[in-house]
């Protein structure tokens, strides 16, 4: 079962309708959003396949996915580690670092990046998601060139950096060849989820019936208290 997909610009008027007439905090959704990347990331990549994780966050609500769901995953007996080479400076990503430091969650430094990338058994991409727009500005080309060219399975937040949103895949440099393993979408899944040929996973359990019809989506099924649903074709791989 595929669910309708939604645009950039709707996805962002989503989250203004949850925050404005909804009710919510940002950071109420995105504790919900980096909770279900937890969740995704148990189900692909369970302790015994390996407790090292590399989160990279970006400098966006992407990035602040990333460090939520980091925090569970430490909770989980995991041991993340963060790279965040541009932090977001707002006091909501401050706290969220700081509830990481509490939990002596390292954050590697730039030179450590690929030494980090050789040690960890999952990578999760929380770098940009649905406000990407290209070309990529550095540090970021780099950043997922080396990604790319290491064969660390990736589980990309909302989106796999460096994809337009609606049009996928750059034709050329970094990001072209770059297919993560497992995709999780908040919300919803985003146009580029067509070029993603990986397992794909809904999250972010916190859409109303009025808000799916405004913006005609699916409201997502979820069984029991799960915060994921596995919605792609190749539900048990393994990474
Ligand atoms: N309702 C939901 O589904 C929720 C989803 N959440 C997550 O929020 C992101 C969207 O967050 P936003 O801050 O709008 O943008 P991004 O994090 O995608 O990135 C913006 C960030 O990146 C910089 N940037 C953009 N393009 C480039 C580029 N080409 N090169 C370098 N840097 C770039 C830009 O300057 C910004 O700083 C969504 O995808 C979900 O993951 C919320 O957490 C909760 C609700
Ligand atoms: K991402």
């Amino acid at each position: 079962m595929s669910l309708k997909a939604i645009s950039a610009k709707d996805a962002a008027s989503l989250d203004k309708d949850l925050m404005d007439m909804g009710g919510w905090s940002l950071d109420q959704l995105m504790e919900l959003a980096g909770l279900s990347v937890s969740q995704a990331v148990w189900r692909i990549h369970p302790l015994s396949a390996g407790k090292n994780v590399l989160v990279v966050c970006g400098p966006g609500n992407n990035g602040g996915d990333g460090l939520v769901a980091a925090r569970h995953l430490a909770q989980y007996g995991y041991n993340p580690s963060i790279y965040y080479p541009k932090q977001g400076k707002n006091e909501l990503y401050t706290r969220l670092r700081t509830q990481l430091e509490n939990l002596s969650i390292p954050f590697i430094t730039d030179a450590n990046f690929k030494t980090a990338l050789g040690e960890t058994s999952l990578l999760i991409d929380a770098i940009f998601g649905f406000s990407f727009g290209g070309p990529l500005r550095d540090p970021f080309p780099g950043i997922i060139a080396q990604i790319e060219a290491s064969n660390v399975p990736v589980l990309s937040v909302d989106a796999p950096s460096s994809w337009d949103i609606a049009t996928g895949p750059p034709g050329q440099g970094p990001g072209a060849g770059f297919m993560p393993a497992a995709l999780i979408s908040l919300s919803a899944p985003k146009p580029c989820v067509k070029f993603f040929s990986g397992r794909h996973f809904i999250g972010g359990r916190f859409l109303t019936p009025a808000i799916a019809e405004k913006y005609g989506l699916d409201l997502p099924k979820y069984p029991g208290i799960d915060q994921v649903m596995e919605v792609g074709v190749n539900a048990d791989a393994r990474f």
